[in-house]
């Protein structure tokens, strides 16, 4: 059974323009009643030598407690007896920046209860050592992620006999959860969360009553990471995908080299030139020529092993084929539902 609820984790920060974003969006289609937006907590960041530290007078620097708060800020709001009443059995929980996210993909959520799985994650072949993503291996036999501000640097160059990375299994913070598991980790486990360390630069007001922005980190955020509850699973399985079709993330603004607001959009445009020409299409540009094949594929990337059947699979999970098989469509082209009526009809 599958129920097109979603529930949005904001902090105080974000609640109010994620709910004006959606109501201005429509509800991207959906009932706004099966769309339920909560709050983390917030919590004091502190000085290198654990002072309070204040960011206005009279007020003290707050930041959110982490992704790993999702589990206080489950039962603050009630919020698992709220996916019991809807009869939500099954979670797939993911982190807002990765464009290529699929919500709720059936292979992964069908993988993982097949497995009989109580948590899952999937994973990308880590890019290079220094690649700023978790890792997920197996501690003294306990599955877990290891984070990538956490692990020794030596570590992440080890190879095996291949030559391949000895923890390759990079974390794109795509997760599966029973909702059982979530329930015992909210009655048994939370008092076990590790709080984690985050240096920043945290604005505040010195001694005269001035507002400092500080240019080198002066602070420490706590966090708690959204993965640490792997280590109480009884079943843990980890689902390797191929990057270029699951993994874009969006971590800097416009001007960087990688992870920018271009690099993800451009992931989504080549992801759908790839599934328009697996539906059987032909894409021009313009100027009506084809399409280059760079234009298909994100840059500098060789196809993966199983990246083709992938696309296949998508393609006809998302019906493109009954709509673009054999058609030349001139880009750029944007389906949507008015779109696809009147190819129906042709
Ligand atoms: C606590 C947490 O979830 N960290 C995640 C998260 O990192 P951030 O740099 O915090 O966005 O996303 C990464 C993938 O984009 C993943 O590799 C990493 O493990």
């Amino acid at each position: 059974l599958v129920s097109d609820c979603l529930y949005i984790m904001t902090s105080e920060f974000t609640l109010a323009p994620t709910e004006k974003f959606f109501e201005e969006n429509n509800y991207f289609g959906l009932q706004p009643s099966n769309i339920v937006m909560f709050e983390q907590r917030m919590i004091p960041a502190v000085t290198f030598d654990g002072k309070v530290i204040l960011q206005g007078k009279g007020k003290i620097a707050m930041a959110p407690d982490g992704n790993g708060g999702l589990y206080q800020a489950l039962l603050d709001n009630k919020v698992l007896q709220d996916m019991k009443k809807r009869g939500v059995e099954y979670l797939h929980v993911y982190c807002v920046d990765n464009i290529l996210v699929k919500m709720a993909d059936p292979m992964f959520i069908g993988f993982c209860v097949s497995k009989g799985a109580d948590c899952g994650a999937k994973v990308v072949e880590k890019a290079y050592p220094a690649e700023p993503v978790g890792v997920v291996c197996r501690v003294r036999g306990v599955s877990q992620v290891v984070e990538y501000s956490e692990i020794k640097p030596e570590m992440t160059e080890l190879r095996g006999p291949g030559e391949e990375f000895v923890y390759s299994a990079g974390n794109i913070c795509n997760h599966f959860f029973t909702r059982t598991f979530l329930q015992d980790v909210t009655e048994k486990f939370m008092g076990q969360l590790k709080q984690h360390v985050a240096i920043k630069k945290v604005p505040f007001v010195d001694t005269w009553g001035n507002q400092v922005k500080p240019t080198k980190p002066n602070g420490i955020k706590m966090e708690k990471f959204v993965f640490d509850v792997f280590r109480f699973s009884r079943n843990f399985v980890a689902f390797e995908v191929v990057r270029e079709d699951e993994f874009s993330p969006l971590k800097n603004a416009d001007g960087a080299t990688k992870d920018s607001p271009i690099t993800a959009r451009n992931s989504l445009l080549a992801q759908h030139c790839r599934w328009a020409t697996s539906a059987g299409a032909t894409l021009l540009d313009e100027h009506d020529n084809p399409l280059p094949p760079s234009a298909r594929s994100d840059e500098n990337t060789v196809q993966p092993a199983g990246s083709e059947a992938h696309v296949h699979t998508w393609t006809k999970l998302l019906g493109l084929e009954q709509l673009l098989k054999g058609r030349t469509l001139t880009t750029p082209f944007i389906l949507d539902k008015k779109r696809a009526k009147e190819l129906h009809a042709q």
